[in-house]
């Protein structure tokens, strides 16, 4: 039931009030400070408000003053002020103060819950919208509300236009990558292009041609002349990510094409200049290594003028469930499904779930969720926790009740691993597609098959 606070001085009112708003927990209150209070306490989303609260319960200026007040510690609560029926001039200075809506004596059970009702869906309208623009993160594309996010999502606002080298240090999938973007985004560099390559994945002796390009002829097989990564990003942003593991040899051509912000392509003789922005990333501890001699100093403070740290998810329960949000409705728009929202229980299974560092889990696990669920709410479930399945699997010691269940439980699995594809999940479950179908029918699964 939701909160709905009643302020009035009259018993009488607050009476008729409670008893024509039953479909709501009614908090009551018969003064400014009583009426206060209840706001912090309960935070209800909508409150009537007699204008004429003691001690002046002749005029409006307690109730006037008692508007402001709680329009300042919950600016979002809808304020339906109740008037005498010839009280117009204060109704309207409480609207022009921000009430929501006001309502003249005498109270019709009727007309009142209508008003109440649609201030109700009124605030559940604005608390999604403010909901969706946190999830939209913002202009930059980093998700988050936890302090060390905003903090984050600041600092990446200040430095983008400076050009500043920054680099990026966070465990794997924390969001590197996201946070690279996100500088590109917020500098004036955003409509150039943003080039990621990731020094770890490509083998050494390819690195520097996919970095600074190569004349025709170069070497064998270089039958056209190519242009790097450098050069492709021209105008705009290159990630370097895993700088760490940039090649010793390549650190000093690096660090030139740092300073001198020009490159010579393999094979090449010629000086070409480049406008790049360059943001680098590592999980290893280049300190160290510069202290190991596997890392160059000079480049170490080239590229690490400013630091940020990437803070693992395990480190921002609150970022859990508005990431897992955003992924819901990313998932239901790439995969074309009519998918909402989470149930009560998906959410409480997110929230209690340890997540790691790495932000994949999490996306993964609402992914598959997104394909598999069959409804337009994602339920535990669906998201895989399977300690929400029916109790009796845990308890029941009838082999046959035990294999019935592991296997739908098994086929909704492969079902989801499988990204609702019959002939891959029947593969993964080891049973032709005929079987699988007609053990989706045997234990009516809710599958979209
Ligand atoms: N703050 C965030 N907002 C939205 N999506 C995020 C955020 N952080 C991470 N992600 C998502 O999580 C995944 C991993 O993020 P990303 O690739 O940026 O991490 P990374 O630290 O660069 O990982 P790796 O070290 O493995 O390269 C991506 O799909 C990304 O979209």
């Amino acid at each position: 039931m939701e909160k709905l606070l009643i302020v009035d001085d009259d018993k009488g009112i607050q009476k008729q009030l409670k008893w024509s708003l039953s479909d709501y927990d009614v908090v009551l209150a018969g003064d400014r400070e009583t009426a206060l209070a209840a706001v912090r306490r309960h935070e209800p989303k909508v409150i009537t408000l007699d204008l004429g609260l003691p001690p002046d319960e002749a005029n409006a200026s307690e109730g006037l003053a008692a508007l402001q007040e709680i329009l300042t510690i919950a600016p979002h609560t809808k304020v339906i002020v109740i008037t005498g029926n010839d009280d117009r001039t204060n109704a309207l200075a409480a609207i022009s103060a921000g009430a929501y809506d006001f309502y003249q004596k005498p109270i019709e059970t009727d007309v009142i819950n209508v008003i109440v009702a649609r201030a109700f869906s009124v605030a559940a309208i604005e608390e999604e919208n403010r909901k969706m623009r946190a999830v939209a993160g913002s202009d930059i594309g980093i998700i988050g509300n936890s302090e060390s996010i905003e903090r984050l999502r600041m600092m990446v606002k200040r430095i983008a236009p400076t050009g500043i080298t920054a680099l990026l240090l966070g465990e794997s999938g924390t969001g590197k990558e996201v946070t690279a973007n996100a500088v590109h985004l917020a500098s004036d560099r955003k409509k150039k292009p943003f080039i990621a390559i990731n020094c770890a994945s490509i083998p050494e002796t390819l690195l520097e041609s996919e970095l600074f390009g190569f004349e025709k002829g170069a070497f064998t097989g270089a039958h056209r002349t190519t242009k790097g990564k450098i050069e492709c990003a021209e105008g705009g942003t290159l990630f370097l990510d895993e700088i760490g593991d940039m090649p010793y040899s390549l650190q000093a051509k690096l660090l030139r094409f740092l300073q001198e912000k020009s490159i010579e392509r393999l094979g090449g003789r010629q000086e070409i200049l480049v406008d790049v922005r360059v943001v680098c990333a590592t999980n290893q501890n280049l300190e160290q290594m510069v202290a190991d001699k596997t890392f160059r100093e000079d480049l170490f403070y080239r590229v690490s003028e400013i630091t940020l740290n990437i803070p693992p998810l395990r480190d921002r329960d609150e970022d859990v469930i508005i990431l897992s949000q955003y992924f819901l409705q990313h998932y239901a728009i790439e995969y074309k499904r009519n998918v909402k929202s989470f149930s009560e229980d998906a959410l409480s299974a997110i929230k209690s779930h340890k997540w790691p560092g790495n932000i994949r889990e999490l996306q993964n696990k609402v992914k598959s969720s997104v394909i598999m669920t069959t409804g337009t709410q994602v339920t535990a479930i669906d998201l895989g926790f399977l300690e929400h399945q029916d109790k009796s699997f845990e308890l029941s010691l009838n082999l046959r009740v035990v294999r019935e269940q592991a296997e739908s439980i098994a086929i909704q699995k492969a079902y989801a691993l499988s990204e609702g594809n019959m002939s891959k999940a029947a593969d993964l479950l080891g049973v032709t597609r005929p079987t699988l179908y007609s053990l989706i029918e045997k234990y009516e699964l809710k599958i979209n098959a």
